[in-house]
Parts: structure tokens; C-alpha cells; sequence
């Protein structure tokens, strides 16, 4: 199957899933991100606020909260596709964005320093168990991710059927460094940040 007809395949299987799994998987998997080192460890998380039925990260920003880390949320701008990201306290602050996600309202003085954030949270559609995403197709993590340093750690979320064995790649494809399920925690190969920071290797 193509990136297109693997996209559409894993949709509708997605809207097939109760809201009671939803939660069930969403919570194992906050839970065993809260537990890793990495997690305990970084200060500055870019996560998502999640449509339909995607992975709600939401427990997670709560633990995130509680410890004093800073929590970043983006906001994509529809027309060129490109994504920024915004400090958030509280999800009373969002607003609806485009396609009803809700997102920061732009404040210069909250908006992230790219260079700086330490694991950015990615939803995605279909994951390979080489690192590879499909996500909605708009190209938004895929323009974003050549924007942050080789340090960031780059965290895929999903639930365990939406793993496959491998997907398409094309040449702008970023892979991921760690893909957690509410089944496992996957690690990929390191190379760019092994090279460059030894802050916050996964375990
Ligand atoms: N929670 C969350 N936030 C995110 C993403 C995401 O995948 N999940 N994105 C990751 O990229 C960006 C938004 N990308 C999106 C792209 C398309 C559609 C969407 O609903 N597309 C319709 C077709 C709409 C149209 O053609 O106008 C569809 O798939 O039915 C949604 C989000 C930024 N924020
Ligand atoms: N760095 C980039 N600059 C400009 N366009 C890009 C870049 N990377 C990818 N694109 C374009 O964005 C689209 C991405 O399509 P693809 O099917 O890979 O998206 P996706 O990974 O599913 O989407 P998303 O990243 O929004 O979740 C393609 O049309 C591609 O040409």
C-alpha cells in the first residue's frame, strides 16, 4: 500500500475504536512515558492536543505540570503549513485553530525557543517499527522537524495496531527516536544525537 491508502486504512480503522479504549490506551501510555528517565528529565516538551481519536497526551501535560516543567503546545498556520510552538499553563487558554484543534494564542513572549526544547511529543497516523510516520498528510512535522537541533528527542505516539513492519519513506521523512505504545517502548537508532548531546539518551 501507498503512504495515501495506508493513511485512509488506518482512519477508518481508528474511528472504529470506543472512546473507552481511547482512554485506556492513552493513560498506559502517559503513564509509562512519565517513567522513563528521558521524560523525568526534560524541561521543555512539545506535545499536541489531540482530534478525533488520536492519543491524548493530555494526563501527561498535568505530570508535566506538576513538576515545573514547561509544556509547549503548536500552532499551524493552514496556509503554508508551517507549525510554531507556544507555552501553555493551563488548557483553559486555547482557542480553536485550524481543523478544530485547540492551540495557544500567539504571545511573542511565549513562544518557544526551538533550539531549546528537550522531547517533542509527534501524532501520527501509522508508525514502522523502523521509526518512519504517516501523519493527516498536510506535511506539518515534516517541514517542522529539519527546524530543531540534532538534540531534540523525538517521541512517536500510538496505538500498538497502528504499528507496521514499514512503511514508504520519501526523502523528507525524519525518522523518530523512540515510538511509545500502550504495549511498548521501541527505540530506534541514534546517530545524530548520539553524536551531538548526551543529555538525554533513552533508556
Ligand atoms: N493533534 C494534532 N495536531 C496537529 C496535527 C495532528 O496530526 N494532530 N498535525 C500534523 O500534521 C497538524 C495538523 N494537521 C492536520 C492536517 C489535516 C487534517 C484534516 O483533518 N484533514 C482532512 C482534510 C481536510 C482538508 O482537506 O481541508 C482529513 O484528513 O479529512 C487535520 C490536521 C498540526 N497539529
Ligand atoms: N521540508 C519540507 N518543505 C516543504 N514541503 C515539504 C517538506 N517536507 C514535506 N513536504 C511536503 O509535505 C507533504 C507531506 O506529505 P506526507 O504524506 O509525507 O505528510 P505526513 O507526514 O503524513 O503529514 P504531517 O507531517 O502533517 O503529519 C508533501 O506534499 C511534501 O512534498
Amino acid at each position: 500500500m501507498d503512504k495515501r491508502e495506508l493513511r485512509q486504512a488506518y482512519l477508518s480503522r481508528r474511528r472504529e475504536m470506543s472512546l473507552d479504549a481511547v482512554k485506556r490506551s492513552s493513560l498506559a501510555i502517559c503513564k509509562d512515558i512519565s517513567s522513563t528517565a528521558w521524560f523525568q528529565r526534560s524541561k521543555r516538551l512539545l506535545m499536541y492536543m489531540p482530534i478525533r481519536r488520536e492519543v491524548d497526551l493530555r494526563p501527561l501535560m498535568d505530570v508535566a505540570w506538576r513538576k515545573g516543567k514547561t509544556v509547549y503546545l503548536p500552532k499551524a498556520d493552514p496556509v503554508t503549513h508551517a507549525m510554531d510552538a507556544y507555552a501553555v499553563h493551563s488548557l483553559d487558554e486555547l482557542k480553536a485553530g485550524a481543523y478544530g484543534i485547540l492551540e495557544p494564542p500567539a504571545d511573542a513572549t511565549k513562544e518557544a525557543d526551538l533550539e531549546k526544547l528537550d522531547c517533542v511529543f509527534i501524532p501520527g497516523v501509522v508508525f514502522d517499527r523502523q521509526g518512519y510516520r504517516i501523519g493527516y498528510g498536510g506535511g506539518y512535522y515534516d517541514r517542522f522537524l529539519p527546524r530543531l537541533t540534532s538534540s531534540t528527542l523525538l517521541i512517536g505516539v500510538a496505538y500498538a495496531w497502528q504499528v507496521v513492519e514499514r512503511i514508504p519513506r520519501d526523502a523528507y521523512d525524519e525518522p523518530l527516536h523512540v515510538l511509545v505504545t500502550e504495549k511498548e517502548v521501541l527505540t530506534f537508532s541514534l546517530p545524530t544525537f548520539t553524536k551531538h548531546s548526551r543529555r538525554t539518551r533513552p533508556e
